[in-house]
């Protein structure tokens, strides 16, 4: 078993307390973390705050990011074997995982390079012809990273890496869930010369560490992915300090009678069950026009019952656990409840420890909680709908927003869903849950505020400054 140790103040150091990390297939506690202390967060903040002082400049950034994102690349197999233990999702998966976190290094990387500000043409205003001005812009500081179980090194990438890249000092706390490939990316930062105190990891439970975390007044910002409850608290904790906040979604995604219900059904079968449904813009709500509703459903019923679950390690396995048993008997309760409330169960509804057997609904209705909060489960609802701006209101009949999709080759009709869905990023012939590192990716209303994708964290993790010249 592996006693892990977080990384404060330029040393490896333990506590007291220790927090168990499970292989969620098997439920055999493969590792153990230390609960930080109280005094090892204040100790990380302290030392975050001095680590500013030191020089670093957008190219040494640029170097260090390349470097990290070079040694993650010669070590994907050890760290996807590591992540499926702690996650419970498939070996592919958590290949692809790694693969895409090489990728959102990499742009870190580049971004560095590009941060600017921008002429601002005060000469223009009477009176100021003798001035000229301009932006630059300038670190945030010390910026606090909290993260989620579910995608465990891709989201901790797309929080170090801008905030490097834009000269901060980061303090981690990875999900108590799943930290140990978290702490061994930091372990690479310190192989490729990242400059003391640039990355510090403290780990434990949010409840204890991540309080500790919210009530540092040395800290300037916090990027948060979680919970809309722990998003909640941040926001409150935070007060005049800057926020970043990537909720939950119950994502939909429309298939219009134009749609090629082959290709929609393909895609909604991998991307509504991939990680047993646990990544927040999985295939939930699926709106399908009343006249394809049945050849929809009958296509798709075949897909999900091809889906093997099972032991994420087996090459055969499609789905895996979910992150607890706990986790998976809410489920259960959910399902059990639409149907006790009219919905059809198309397949599945089967529950066995923390997993899921893949599931389909027929005819959810807009109150029951499988289409009203978000499921997080590997969990897949269909409602039919008659009329299109009526299935827009439908969609946007939802506390979130993160993203959501569209299948339909009508350009008109795909534009007008732009103009109306209310969420941060709208799918045209793809389903709520495509994602590559580059793009902007974040929500509106319940779903957080602030944007991921490198170049855009960077603008998050960076304040704009003014400044003018009298000639
Ligand atoms: N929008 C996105 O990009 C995105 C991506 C992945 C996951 N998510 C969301 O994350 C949720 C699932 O992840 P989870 O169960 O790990 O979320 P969570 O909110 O329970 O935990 C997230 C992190 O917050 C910490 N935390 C918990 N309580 C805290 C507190 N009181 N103060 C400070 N920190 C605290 C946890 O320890 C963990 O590190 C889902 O809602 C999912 O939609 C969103
Ligand atoms: O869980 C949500 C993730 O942000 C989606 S992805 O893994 O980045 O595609």
């Amino acid at each position: 078993m592996n006693n892990l140790t977080m990384w404060i103040d330029d040393e490896q150091v333990t506590s007291d307390e220790k927090v168990d990390v499970l292989n969620k297939y098997t439920q055999e506690v493969f590792a153990t973390i230390p609960e930080a202390t109280h005094n090892q967060v204040d100790k990380a903040v302290k030392a975050a705050k001095k680590s500013q002082e030191v020089e670093f400049s957008p190219y040494e950034r640029y170097e260090v990011l390349r470097k990290v994102a070079e040694l993650l690349e010669e070590r994907v197999d050890d760290f996807a074997e590591v992540m499926t233990q702690e996650v419970g999702k498939t070996l592919k998966e958590c290949k692809g995982e790694v693969t895409r976190s090489v990728q959102t290094l990499l742009i870190s990387a580049e971004e560095a390079k590009r941060i600017h500000g921008e002429g601002v043409p005060v000469e223009s205003a009477p009176g100021s012809e003798n001035r000229m001005a301009f932006t630059i812009r300038v670190p945030v500081g010390v910026v606090a990273a909290i993260t989620p179980f579910n995608v465990p090194l891709n989201l901790v990438c797309h929080k170090i890496g801008p905030a490097i890249a834009a000269g901060n000092s980061v303090i981690l706390k990875p999900g108590e869930k799943t930290p140990v490939v978290a702490l061994k990316l930091a372990e690479l930062f310190r192989e490729a010369g990242l400059l003391k105190n640039r990355l510090q990891v403290v780990t434990g439970w949010g409840h204890t560490v991540g309080e500790y975390m919210l009530d540092h007044q040395g800290i300037d910002m916090y990027t948060f992915t979680g919970s809309k409850k722990v998003g909640e608290q941040i926001k409150k904790k935070a007060g005049m300090r800057k926020v970043s906040l990537e909720l939950g979604n119950n994502s939909a995604t429309i298939i219009h009678d134009d749609a090629d219900l082959n290709k929609a059904s393909d895609l909604v079968a991998a991307r509504g069950y991939n990680n047993a449904g646990q990544v927040c813009i999985s295939v939930q709500r699926v709106y399908v026009h009343e006249s394809k509703y049945n050849e929809f459903s009958s296509l798709l019923k075949e897909k999900v019952d091809a889906l093997n679950l099972g032991d994420p390690f087996d090459e055969q396995t499609d789905v895996g656990p979910m992150i607890s048993e706990e986790a998976a008997k809410t489920v259960k309760e959910w399902v059990d409840e639409a149907v006790s409330e009219g919905a059809e169960l198309i397949t599945g509804g089967e529950q066995n420890g923390a997993l899921f057997k893949p599931t389909l609904l027929g005819y959810v209705t807009p109150n029951m909680r499988v289409c009203r909060e978000e499921v997080f489960g590997p969990v897949v609802s269909l409602i039919p709908y008659s009329n299109f701006d009526e299935v827009l209101d439908q969609v946007n009949d939802s506390e979130y927003g993160l993203q959501a999709g569209l299948f339909t080759t009508n350009l008109n009709l795909a534009m007008k869903a732009a103009r109306k869905i209310e969420v941060g990023g709208l799918i045209i012939n793809d389903t709520s849950a495509y994602r590559v590192d580059q793009m902007p990716y974040g929500g509106v209303k319940s779903s957080g505020n602030g944007k991921e994708g490198p170049k855009y964290a960077i603008e998050e993790m960076t304040e704009e400054r003014l400044v003018v010249f009298n000639l």
